[in-house]
């Protein structure tokens, strides 16, 4: 095995001006499959997918006549070419080249079939699971740190020297710092961790993730478009369609994210909800107790258990490459109603470090939590205003206008709003106007991160919600943690909710995972804190053999019974 390591990669601070054209395979290959990784430019599809979506059947006649050749003098190559193609598939499911540009959504045509059918291939449940544990020959793969979009070196890999994952992940240890001795997990461009040597093809970018650490999307440069591969989308045949929009801040459109008739139901559900804690009310903000703040005049609720909003949770996790589904790492879904003139000053996600002494809210510290990254879902179509904004975000298009013209026109837009002269939220309203904002659109979905890949919290991911001018805004965010959530939104209130009941799970034995029904909870054992859930009579829980994302055999199963509960809290300890 050999190991490249370049310069200290850097994360692109003009996102504008980087691209990863400086990529040098390694001598022996072409340079075309890395010029087919890079992104892809929306309106020149690469020569290579041209060619594939144009006119498949000479690729495929080439090919064959190409492994039928080289099968004549030499078998074992032949099968060679044929793994790769195979690889070249599966890695090329993703890139997308032929999806509308993003000021042309609404023309979203069904993906090429030879495209779905790649889809299919990727989405099937385990990818490494039907992989050979080996390499199937010599290859160079390229290692990002986690969330790059440059390598920081690459390795060159053989059959007979990289046997097993974990020298791979030794071998990705050399490479960068943060993984010395092997300990990082390797991650493929799709955020699926590759678990099978026979995973890895020639030229494939790996991203190393630290321990306690969470992949996250590669930003690439702007306007990079990803058909995301194994994550179930709003249509069959349509895949999400994650795009960069920045990458300082982190910020991706998701197209296709969920479907008409899921925003419809997450509405109908949260209008339906009125335990105290959970129904739609003034939001508030903080953590030391709620308050009702000036600067954040929508309406929420919590939908926490609804069969739409669970779909749509794991869902957000699933897109995260966070699996298996952990319900204690997100907040509630959190369905905001706004209404004209309505609006959510600039702020971050992530909770301050001191805001409760309960916590360790430094995520970046071992055991440290707090907000990761936010999924936010809009469920309605808005005439006017309503954006999502990131100041610090370049507008992805950049209009010549005098700061002049903007004042006024958020004069005009305030005046159709009936905001106060001279308040924040039209002040705000000059921001909407000239920075970052994604316009809400039914079905669409911003995920943004609140950390950099290392757990710091990310200054740079300041948003809000501008006023809404015109109709009405409904949204939901799932704010997902990177490790268990402080206790406070939904939990606390729920305490006070009727009717429920705080239940509180353990385990003596390693090696199993609670389930409330076929939702998994989280793993439990001896080293795993306590799982806290807000329960009913007669709701029944069951302790499985923990085998990840597959439900594992029942172990155990409670029925919760009320009368047990003492102060509102019943405890549960599986012994095996
Ligand atoms: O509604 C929006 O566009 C943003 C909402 C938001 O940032 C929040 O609720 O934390
Ligand atoms: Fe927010």
């Amino acid at each position: 095995m050999t190991t490249r390591r370049k310069g200290k990669s850097s994360s692109m601070s003009s996102p504008r001006k980087t691209t990863n054209k400086g990529i040098i395979p390694d001598s022996g290959h072409s340079g075309e499959r890395e010029e087919n990784t890079r992104p892809t430019d929306n309106t020149a599809p690469s020569s290579f997918f041209k060619l594939w979506t144009s006119a498949p059947f000479v690729v495929i006649f080439a090919i064959m006549a190409i492994a039928f050749a080289l099968g004549l003098q030499h078998q074992s190559q032949g099968m060679d070419l044929a793994d790769n193609i195979i690889n070249l598939l599966q890695d090329y499911s993703g890139a997308v080249s032929d999806v509308p540009s993003l000021s042309n959504w609404d023309a979203a045509q069904m993906p090429h079939k030879a495209q779905r059918q790649k889809q299919r291939r990727r989405t099937s449940k385990e990818v490494n699971r039907r992989l050979a544990p080996t390499l199937s020959r010599n290859m160079t793969v390229l290692i990002h740190d986690n969330g790059e979009s440059t390598p920081a070196g690459s390795l060159y890999l053989e059959p007979k020297t990289t046997t097993s994952i974990e020298e791979l992940k030794s071998a990705v240890g050399l490479v960068i710092d943060a993984c010395h001795g092997g300990t990082c997990r390797v991650f493929d461009r799709y955020g699926y961790e590759i678990k099978a040597l026979g995973a890895l093809h020639d030229e494939q970018l790996l991203f190393a993730v630290p321990p306690s650490r969470h992949f996250v999307w590669p930003a690439f440069e702007i306007g990079h478009r990803v058909a995301v591969p194994g994550v179930t989308s709003s249509l069959p045949g349509h895949p999400i369609i994650l795009e960069t929009l920045s990458d300082s801040p982190r910020v991706f459109m998701l197209e296709n994210f969920l479907s008409a008739e899921d925003a419809d139901e997450v509405i109908e559900t949260t209008l339906g909800i009125t335990a105290a804690g959970f129904a739609l009310k003034r939001s508030t903000t903080g953590t030391q107790g709620a308050v009702v703040s000036s600067q954040r005049t929508s309406e929420n609720a919590f939908d926490t258990t609804s069969p739409v909003a669970m779909k749509l949770k794991r869902r957000v996790f699933d897109l995260l490459g966070m699996r298996p589904y952990v319900e204690t790492w997100a907040d509630g879904l959190q369905v905001l109603r706004y209404n004209a003139s309505k609006a959510y000053i600039p702020h971050m996600d992530y909770l301050e470090f001191d805001s409760n002494a309960d916590h360790n809210f430094d995520s970046a510290s071992p055991g440290g939590t707090n907000r990761f990254a936010t999924v936010l879902l809009y469920l309605t179509d808005v005439e006017e205003g309503g954006e999502t904004v990131f100041p610090l975000g370049e507008p992805l298009e950049k209009e010549m206008r005098t700061t002049q013209e903007v004042q006024a026109e958020a004069r005009a837009r305030g005046r159709a709003a009936d905001l106060k002269p001279g308040s924040w939220e039209e002040e705000m309203t000059e921001t909407c106007i000239s920075r970052l904002a994604v316009k809400p659109r039914k079905g669409r979905a911003v995920l943004f991160y609140s950390q950099h890949p290392d757990g710091r919290p990310d200054e740079r991911s300041l948003h809000g919600a501008c006023p809404v001018v015109k109709g009405v805004k409904w949204a939901a965010n799932l704010w997902v943690w990177n490790g268990p959530r402080f206790g406070h939104s939904a939990t606390s209130l729920a305490k006070e909710a009727e009717g429920k009941i705080q239940a509180v799970f353990s385990s003596a034995v390693e090696g199993v995972a609670l389930y409330w029904e076929t939702t998994r909870w989280g793993k439990m054992g001896p080293g795993e804190a306590e799982l806290k859930a807000m329960t009913y009579q007669g709701h029944k829980w069951n302790v499985r053999r923990d085998e990840g994302d597959e439900h594992g055999a029942v172990l155990a199963s409670w029925t919760i019974e009320a009368e047990k509960a003492e102060d509102g809290i019943i405890k549960y300890r599986y012994e095996g």
